[in-house]
């Protein structure tokens, strides 16, 4: 049988959270610190475990038939490779910050300007749009130091907390675009391999979809279950069983944690009691 080969970070950002979703997904991959290649136990996949920047290459080039980068990669790199899943971890945005004491009027700041980056063709094509002239300087990290230490006037780098910016005295001003974990695919799988990667999906769709869910049990006096039901939306309509105790019945119901402590407050007012709340693993449709 054919396997999926799967590229993913070795190290760094974006590798903690894609193990996790695999695992999550009900696939076995061993790791160890210098295991480069790792055959699934139980499903038909073998991962590739490479530098982030070199994913969307070793995808195009069908060493590997799909792989877990961030989009702004992806991107930078122009490879032809196409998303089968935003997989949401990993947020951030590309954006063009310079030093906190400059005036900034607009785009046109930048003419002339000297601009650090380790993203200069995402940089280059935003710069065309807007008719900007200026100049790229390329480094792969610490982008931030550029302007402090007089390498550059601008940097065009990551964003998430802002801290980063903060820290060495810059200020964001145009965000370019912006950027999430991605599961990209070379365009036309083999259908065998096709199948795997629709399986994986499906089961990463099942685990996301239960992602901060939470399984609710109640009890409640019959007279009282059309207003407890109006209070949870559940996934199509809750589950009412009968308890031994006369004229009381259980709801069984999903409820989405950020709603969790408001609805909890209002279902004991509308007389709910023995109020239970479990994690749910994954959710099926
Ligand atoms: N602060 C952040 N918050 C959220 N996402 C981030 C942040 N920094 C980076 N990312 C995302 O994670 C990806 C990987 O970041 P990381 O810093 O691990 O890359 P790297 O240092 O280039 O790693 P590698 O050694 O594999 O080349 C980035 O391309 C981006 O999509
Ligand atoms: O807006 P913030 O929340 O501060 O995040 C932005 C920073 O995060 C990333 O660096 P990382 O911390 O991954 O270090 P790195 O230099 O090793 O990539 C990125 O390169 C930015 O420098
Ligand atoms: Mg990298």
């Amino acid at each position: 049988m054919e396997k999926l080969k799967i590229a993913m970070q070795t190290k760094g950002r974006l590798n903690e959270d894609s193990m996790q979703l695999i695992r999550e997904s009900g696939i076995d991959l061993a790791v160890g610190r210098r295991k480069l290649v790792s055959e699934a136990g139980n499903f038909p996949m073998e991962a590739l475990f490479l530098r982030d920047d070199d994913i969307p290459q070793t995808v195009a080039d069908g060493v590997a038939d799909v792989g877990i980068v961030g989009e702004n990669e992806m991107l930078e790199k122009g490879e032809n490779v196409v998303i089968a899943k935003r997989l949401g971890f990993s947020k951030c945005r590309l954006s063009l910050a310079i030093p906190k004491s400059m005036e900034y009027s607009g785009t046109a700041f930048f003419n002339g300007k000297k601009i650090a980056t380790s993203y200069p063709n995402i940089l280059q094509k935003f710069l065309d749009e807007h008719n900007i002239k200026a100049e790229i300087h390329v480094i792969t990290g610490s982008v931030e130091i550029a302007p402090g230490i007089g390498l550059a006037d601008a940097i065009f780098d990551i964003v998430s907390s802002g801290s980063t910016l903060v820290s060495n005295r810059l200020k964001e001003v145009e965000v370019v675009i912006h950027s999430e974990a991605v599961l990209i695919s070379k365009p036309n799988l083999s259908q065998e391999k096709q199948e795997i990667l629709d399986e994986l999906i499906f089961r990463m769709e099942s685990v996301q979809r239960a992602e901060g869910k939470k399984y609710i049990l109640l009890n409640t006096p019959n007279e009282k279950i059309q207003e407890v039901a109006s209070l949870l939306p559940g996934m199509k309509s809750p589950t009412v069983v009968p308890l031994a105790k006369e004229g009381w019945s259980s709801m069984h119901s999903v409820i989405a944690e950020n709603d969790f402590w408001e609805v909890i407050g209002k279902l004991k007012k509308a007389g709910a009691e023995g109020i239970l709340v479990i994690p749910i693993e994954k959710m099926i449709f």
